[in-house]
């Protein structure tokens, strides 16, 4: 059964049999959004739920799919679906992946491996962030049958910087994610009320602690002393220094299929893959950064159509729905990373929230392709949309 269907079908029968717990179900994304917003303190759903400044580009982000419709088709039989696709030699069952987000045991104690089990349920990769509570080995270890990627904050310290990419090849990841947007943290308004940094607590330094040239550079061990290493970590983090020159070395450094996270401009982006990127993310960071910047939608539209059919433009930022993920893909996206969504669903389930708040989008992703005459993504582009 196609997972649309098979969801509706799940949701009804438990009713039936009497297992629908009020408690458990969230259905809307504002149910997960609510639900989280209970369980979580204040200072962790900010963190999750907040952006940069007046937050007028993470709203842009989710208004930008409002300005497009879908434009239904009839008589196309869809009673058999096939979303799949291939990627960078592997095929996803779906085009979602699950963006890199930092510190999740901010939103519940299991973090980064709960949510890596719960994409792999579905099929679906999940992008370990530089900046996770646990070592990539840790989840490796922990979340066997997940597909990994991870992503790379390029460490102002080369060594560092190397030693992730060695550790990610190692670990099995897929690809390898470069995100360029946060070389520092922006002007997070609601972080500074509270002063909260979630490092400052030494939550989300996993990867570094457990990294040998991490370990190198410090006198103490972070056992010993863990606000040296805090106070390493501040230093090294971010690279504002880079420029496309440095590329050349990361891209000599590995085999995997590169990325480079966090383009808005055309000329960016030819330059990405003249530069030899596998592939770009078209991203503003979910408006957690430059507040203001272009939403992501409008910045794939000009992209795709400067860089051509064939070359790897995944997207992220807004994307809520099944009829935003058709927007995404009919405007040319080869496939969206989801952040928040499954953030909520994490912190009011851990795993089983992951796996279940995905599910719904799939569902609702399968359905809205049929009932907009879509058997698979092949057929898709922008005749099936329509401005509103
Ligand atoms: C709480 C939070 C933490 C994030 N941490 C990272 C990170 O460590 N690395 C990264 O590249 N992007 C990070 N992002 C950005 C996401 O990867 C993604 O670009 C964004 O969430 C997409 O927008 P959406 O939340 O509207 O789906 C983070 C986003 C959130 C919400
Ligand atoms: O909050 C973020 O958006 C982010 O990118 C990040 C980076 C490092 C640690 C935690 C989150």
């Amino acid at each position: 059964m196609n997972i649309g269907n098979e969801a509706q079908f799940q949701i009804y029968q438990m009713r039936l049999t009497g297992q629908y717990r009020d408690e458990a179900l969230c259905i809307s994304v504002e149910d997960w959004v609510a639900r989280a917003r209970e369980v979580l303190s204040p200072e962790a759903f900010w963190y999750l739920a907040g952006a940069s400044g007046r937050g007028e580009t993470m709203r842009a982000n989710e208004e930008a799919f409002a300005k497009w419709r879908i434009v239904p088709r009839v008589f196309r039989d869809v009673s058999d679906r096939d979303l799949s696709l291939e990627l960078f030699g592997e095929r996803l069952p779906y085009p979602v992946l699950l963006a890199p987000i930092g510190v999740q045991s901010i939103l519940h104690a299991d973090g980064e491996v709960a949510a890596a089990r719960g994409a792999a349920k579905l099929g679906l990769p999940y992008i370990v962030s530089s900046a996770s509570t646990m070592s990539l080995e840790t989840i490796a270890e922990k979340a066997p049958g997940a597909t990994l990627w991870f992503q790379l904050y390029w460490s102002r310290d080369r060594d560092v910087a190397q030693s992730f990419v060695r550790r990610a090849e190692a670990a099995g990841c897929k690809a390898l994610v470069v995100t360029l947007d946060t070389p520092m943290m922006a002007w997070r308004e609601r972080d500074l009320e509270r002063a909260y940094l979630p490092f400052l607590l030494g939550e989300g330094l996993g990867n570094y602690v457990s990294d040998p040239a991490f370990r190198a550079k410090l006198r103490r061990s972070p056992e010993e002393d863990p606000a040296g290493a805090i106070l390493l970590w501040t230093q090294i983090f971010g690279n504002p220094g880079l420029t496309w020159d440095d590329l050349e070395w990361l891209r000599e450094e590995t085999d995997l299929p590169l990325l480079l996270k966090g383009i808005l401009h055309p000329d960016d982006a030819e330059e990405a893959f003249r530069r030899g990127a596998d592939g770009i993310i078209v991203s503003n960071h979910g408006g957690r950064q430059v507040d203001g910047a272009v939403a992501s939608l409008d910045a794939l539209v000009a992209i795709r159509e400067r860089v051509g059919r064939e070359k790897v433009v995944l997207m992220d930022g807004g994307v809520r729905r099944g009829s935003d993920v058709v927007k995404a893909m009919a405007l040319g996206a080869t496939a969206v990373l989801v952040g928040r969504l499954y953030g909520y669903g994490l912190a009011v389930d851990g795993e089983r929230g992951v796996e279940t708040v995905l599910r719904y989008l799939l569902a609702d992703f399968d359905l809205t392709m049929a009932l907009s005459g879509h058997r698979s993504l092949s057929a898709l582009d922008a005749n099936a949309l329509a401005h509103s």
